[in-house]
């Protein structure tokens, strides 16, 4: 397949064999022209049909008239028009559902009877809210032809410049080798060398992360200029060398097998001294310290490292250090650099491969104690500023730093939509989907997430945009400074004379705003200097932000444990735009927690986080005219989504109560309620399919997402609700926990992981709603046979016991997690199961055989009535 959809680069025009025209970023310095966003449709599409016909390049007047560089597609009517159909019709359906209720009040039961209506009437709610937005899903395809068309003439060297961001903490529980592959990936990424700038933000300030930058400042060398010869995809090595088969994509194999079996010995031996580095750096420390006692840590020119070191000291531990900011490669000449040709010291033939290295800095911000660092927010605040001062590009990607570039191509897939004549100068970024490797097959956790990404993410594009998700997203430079987006800016950037304290107290830093305004600039290499040094390191002071708009109104939107949908949520207030964008092969690829306990944890960050911004300055109500109806209506769902879940739990949990008694009814006449009930779940899931043929997703994966959905709504849900309900009375947030990534590199099964069981109170709630649901289908088949199976109340038993089967088979998952090892065999579960209900029946069936039925249905009814009174 890569070898169909990634080719040398000659010819100016190329159709691939699936129909799509591609164009050659025309250069004579073996750039890969790659097919792989699809553009301009060519191939008939069974769902997707373009909506903007009327907007073809030809219907453009003018020929000074920029080219369009994206087209719209909408879901065929013969898909939509159901769909919306089947919307209105549940709604319908609800509000009858409703009406009947009210005019069947229960007499029994009261309270039993108005707690489920209120619940009731918040799933109403909540489902308005999840649909609303939903109703018009748009698809963006970037035209890749007419990007390379664009800037055609001149070679791609006029494309704009991109600032690229990559966070991590800690070299342990973010494993240094994905860090290391992610920043290969960027080096050697197929933009204008010149035209971008890599950043490493290392939060935890250790010099093993400095120096695993060096090495790989060095083995880019090498690297970079091999995926340019032969157009590698992807171009992290780790991924690349993991691949079963690598294709030769160029003309010459043999030189291709020769060249690719040296790199690969490199990078063994690079990944090695990766692997010693700490113990390199523990060496080299105790031998500068030998003798007078000192603890230092050093750095390989004998100097002591400014950052953390191995033995903490003051001012040199995690949380205290100073600032660092190290140019690690600086900025490349604007020329072509051709390598040398093979020689006897030298392998390889780089004599038609440009060697040049985009720049690569290292950076730590100040740590003081006393001071909320703000996390993930705060270190990427620090990078926008020190950029500003050392490249300024006017585009910004950012990266975890386990999510690496697998499309090479992907930077300039956002500038479609960037530079667009129509509405690209509105829009403040573009989001692509977050991908995952390393997930089990089946997806037991829905890692995946499909149905959020490419069904709720997809679907914002056709109101503001999809909201900005924290990774693998191209921003807008002036949009993260808080700028007014130019549609609502009556004058290009007036506002900076008098900005007063607004972003800090930096000169340099509000000098260099007016830049960063203009969308074509490239990237001027800087020399730094003293005073550069000087005015670098007051950007990266803790103190900083203090009295200034950052981390509100400016910069990542500080405490709150999700400042990726915060902060785009601002620039949607704004009146700021954005774009999803999804392409073949995938642009970014990252790693995804497959361990039970710690993807609930992340579930519990994010949800928690959404309700944190709630109740903030974040509120979609107090959003402006400038915010979308329906994009708020997104909004109020993202940051309200968790508040239901209470209801679920405790429906999940009301079979307690019927097992008590036996006669229980939440709703008479039972049969029509239940066939109500049945009816608008059903058309839910009727709905869901419509999305999953959209969507483009499995049924599989729609079906994880629900089971997902129910094991977080039973557990990390209700605990989010319970977390924040604790924030408004005592004042404190949540804990930003780091997800630890998977070190498969530790064991031989590479999915070790989904079978360790770390016991937390998080999993007590589930397994309740487990246990109650297991017994409640044993007590229903002893009921059932203690009154007769063909009597009706014996008939409603098996109704209600379809819901404790469904709740069962959800939580399914979540039953394989917590067995462990023995989750491998989910034979035993069943055998459980079984043995399980059947006590729990006989055990029914033992103690009430000797009534008659009439006799205990009363008892029921009087033990029911007595606790409500
Ligand atoms: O003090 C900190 C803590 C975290 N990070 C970085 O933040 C990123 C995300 O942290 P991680 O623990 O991996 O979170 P995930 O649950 O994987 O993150 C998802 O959810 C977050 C919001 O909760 C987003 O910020 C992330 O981009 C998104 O991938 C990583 O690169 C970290 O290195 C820092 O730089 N400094
Ligand atoms: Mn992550």
């Amino acid at each position: 397949m890569a070898a169909a959809v990634t080719r040398r680069a000659n010819a100016l025009r190329i159709d691939t064999p699936d129909g799509y025209a591609v164009a050659d970023v025309e250069s004579g310095r073996g750039a890969c022209a790659a097919a792989d966003s699809p553009p301009a449709k060519r191939t008939k599409d069974d769902v997707w049909v373009a909506a903007d016909e009327g907007e073809m390049p030809g219907n453009v007047s003018g020929d000074c008239a920029r080219p369009l560089l994206f087209r719209t597609m909408k879901v065929k009517a013969s898909i939509l028009h159901p769909y919306r159909f089947l919307i209105l019709v549940r709604l319908i359906a609800v509000v009858a559902f409703f009406g009947w209720r009210v005019k069947h009040r229960n007499h029994d039961g009261v309270w039993l009877w108005t707690t489920s209506m209120v619940a009731d009437t918040w799933f109403a709610l909540s489902w308005i809210l999840n649909q609303l937005p939903k109703l018009n899903p748009i698809k963006r395809v970037p035209d890749m032809a007419a990007l390379a068309h664009l800037y055609g003439s001149s070679g791609d060297a006029n494309l704009p410049g991109i600032d690229v961001f990559v966070t991590t903490v800690d070299p342990v529980d973010e494993p240094i080798l994905y860090t290391v592959n992610t920043i290969l990936s960027i080096l050697a990424t197929d933009y204008p060398v010149d035209r971008y700038a890599c950043y490493l933000s290392d939060d935890g300030g250790t010099l093993v992360h400095y120096e695993a930058m060096v090495e790989v400042a060095s083995f880019a060398e090498l690297w970079v200029p091999f995926c340019r010869k032969h157009c590698v995809e992807p171009r992290s090595p780790e991924n690349y060398f993991g691949m079963k088969t690598q294709p030769c994509v160029g003309g010459n194999a043999g030189e291709f097998m020769r060249d690719h079996r040296r790199v690969r010995r490199e990078y063994e031996e690079f990944k090695v001294r990766i692997d010693s580095l700490s113990s390199t750096i523990r060496k080299r420390s105790d031998a500068y310290n030998k003798g007078d006692g000192l603890r230092a840590t050093w750095m390989a020119d004998g100097t002591q490292w400014p950052g953390t070191w191995i033995e903490q000291a003051d001012n040199h531990r995690r949380g205290q250090h100073a600032g660092i900011v190290q140019v690690i490669l600086t900025h490349p000449s604007c020329k072509t650099q051709l390598g040398s040709p093979a020689s006897t010291g030298n392998p390889f033939d780089f004599s038609n491969v440009d060697t040049r290295l985009p720049m690569l800095v290292y950076i730590s911000r100040e740590k003081r104690p006393g001071y909320n660092h703000q996390k993930k927010a705060g270190a990427m605040n620090a990078m926008l500023r020190v950029s500003a001062l050392l490249s300024n590009a006017p585009f910004i990607i950012n990266f975890d730093c386990d999510h690496y570039i697998n499309n090479s191509q992907a930077f300039r897939v956002p500038m479609c939509f960037m530079l667009d004549p129509r509405d690209g100068q509105n829009t403040a970024f573009v989001q692509f989907p977050q991908r995952f490797d390393d997930v089990d097959p089946t997806d037991r956790y829905a890692n995946h997430n499909r149905v959020f990404f490419d069904g709720t993410m997809l679907c914002l594009n056709g109101i503001q945009g999809p909201s900005y998700l924290g990774t693998g997203t191209m921003f807008r430079r002036v949009a993260l400074y808080g700028m007014e987006p130019p549609r609502y800016r009556a004058e290009n950037i007036k506002l900076l004379g008098k900005a007063g304290n607004k972003f800090g107290n930096s000169i340099p830093l509000v000098n260099s705003m007016p830049d960063a305004a203009v969308q074509e600039r490239s990237i001027t290499p800087v020399l730094v200097d003293e005073q550069l040094s000087n005015d670098l390191a007051t950007l990266m002071t803790c103190a900083y932000d203090e009295r200034s708009s950052w981390g509100r109104d400016v910069g990542w939107v500080y405490d709150i444990a999700t400042e990726d949908v915060a902060t785009g949520f601002r620039m949607h207030r704004q009146g700021w735009r954005s774009t999803y964008c999804s392409m073949e092969p995938a642009a970014f690829r990252g790693t995804a927690p497959i361990n039970l306990t710690e993807r609930l944890y992340q579930l519990l960050r994010w949800s928690g986080g959404s309700l944190e911004m709630f109740f903030s300055h974040s509120n979609a109500l107090l959003a402006g005219r400038r915010m979308h109806p329906l994009q708020r209506v997104a909004y109020l769902n993202m940051s309200t989504y968790p508040i239901v879940t209470v209801f679920i739990l405790a429906y999940n949990l009301f079979p307690v109560l019927w097992l008590f008694s036996d006669q229980l009814y939440i709703q008479r006449p039972f049969g029509t309620y239940i066939m109500y009930l049945v009816a608008v779940i059903a058309m839910v899931h009727v709905i869901g399919m419509f999305e999953v043929k959209w969507a483009g997703i499995t049924v599989l994966d729609w079906f994880r997402n629900e089971q997902f959905y129910m094991i977080a709504a039973t557990g990390v849900y209700p605990t989010a609700v319970l977390y924040l309900a604790l924030k408004l009375v005592t004042g404190k947030g949540i804990y930003f926990r780091l997800t630890s990534k998977q070190t498969e590199a530790c064991s031989n099964d590479k999915f070790a992981d989904l079978y360790t069981v770390r016991w937390v109170p998080l999993l007590i709630p589930t397994v309740a709603v487990l246990v109650v649901n297991v017994a409640a289908v044993g007590a229903a088949i002893g009921k059932a046979a203690t009154w007769g199976f063909f009597t009706e109340q014996a008939q409603h038993v098996v109704l209600g016991m379809m819901f404790n089967m469904c709740i069962l088979v959800l939580l399914y998952p979540f039953a394989l997690g917590i067995m462990g090892q023995w989750g491998k065999r989910p034979v035993i579960l069943f055998v459980i199961l079984v043995m399980a209900t059947g006590a729990v029946g006989v055990l029914h069936f033992t103690l009430h055989a000797q009534y008659p039925a009439e006799v205990a249905a009363f008892a029921g009814e009087a033990s029911l009535t007595g606790s409500s009174g």
